[in-house]
């Protein structure tokens, strides 16, 4: 049986979000000895994996490279890192914002150049990858990252580049909005009279209830909202409010614009 996993990992970067894939992988089967980590700091990563403070001068054949510092770091290492790939690497990147021609171009030396766009959710298997390569990437390669993925949770791939962007500002972004809203959630029970610690409860288990609900039920999330609101009840007062003119739906759509327009300028940054 071919194993889902590359012969060897080198993570260049391994911070919030490389961590949390890290975990997920190690809690999934993939051995720490085939992973070394790149961290300037030299703290571990791990039980079991390597780290290394500098760029070595090789990497094991059979070696999958992952990008997972920041977009703003990556000038700083491709310098280094660029020689040390080669047509055998598949160099995997996780950086928002950075298209696959921009890797292309400080990485001539790879074949195979996949973007991958993580949430940090990955870390307990309910995560979203977003994957998009190339057509000069081999289908093979694709589908092999793809595999590896499959236990971080949904992976989707994008047909477009140009829609990269948006979708990392609606799924990579997309948890820091919901870790607002219950925050909100608990924020409004607490200014309205609640005692802090009972509103933080109360609102943690009902987005997370909720969540669950909307995975496992047939209906869509608005049939959902409906069957809460009783025909004039307290549900439906509240959700007057929510969905005025300017209400969520315009919020959201002016969050994830924002987020989705930093992703261009961050890339015309290079
Ligand atoms: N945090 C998130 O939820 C998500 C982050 N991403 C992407 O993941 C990447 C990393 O983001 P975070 O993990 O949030 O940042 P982070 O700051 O937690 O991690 C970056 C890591 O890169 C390391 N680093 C810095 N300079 C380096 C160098 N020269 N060589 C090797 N390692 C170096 C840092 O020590 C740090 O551990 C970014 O490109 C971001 O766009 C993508 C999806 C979600
Ligand atoms: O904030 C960022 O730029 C990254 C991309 C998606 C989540 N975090």
């Amino acid at each position: 049986m071919t194993s889902r996993w590359p012969e060897h990992l080198f993570l260049v970067g391994c911070g919030n979000m490389a961590g949390a894939m890290l975990q997920r992988w190690i809690s999934c089967g993939l051995d720490p000895a085939r992973i070394t980590v790149l961290r300037p700091s030299g703290r571990p990563a791990a039980d079991g994996v390597a780290v290394v403070k500098t760029m070595p001068a090789h990497l094991p054949v059979g070696t999958t490279v992952m990008l997972g510092l920041k977009p703003q770091q990556l000038a700083d290492v491709a310098p280094a890192l660029s020689p040390v790939l080669n047509h055998q690497t598949p160099l995997l990147s996780i950086l928002a914002g950075t298209t696959i021609a921009q890797l292309r171009a400080l990485f001539p030396g790879a074949a195979d150049v996949v973007r991958i766009m993580p949430n940090t959710p990955v870390r307990t298997g309910q995560g979203v990858c977003a994957l998009y390569a190339d057509s000069q990437t081999s289908p093979d390669t694709l589908a092999k990252v793809a595999d590896m993925l499959a236990p971080l949770g949904l992976v989707e791939p994008i047909a477009d580049e140009t829609q990269f962007n948006l979708v990392t500002a609606l799924s990579g972004c997309g948890p820091a909005y919901l870790f607002r809203f219950i925050d909100a959630l608990a924020t409004a029970g607490k200014a309205l009279g609640l005692e802090a610690a009972q509103a933080d409860r109360l609102a943690l288990a009902t987005v997370s209830g909720a969540a669950v609900l909307a995975v496992e039920a047939q209906e869509s999330a608005a049939v959902l909202a409906d069957r809460v609101a009783s025909p004039g009840g307290m549900t439906r007062k509240g959700m007057d409010v929510l969905d005025r003119p300017n209400g969520l739906a315009q919020l959201m759509t002016e969050t994830i614009r924002a987020a989705r327009d930093r992703g261009a300028e961050m890339a015309a940054l290079k």
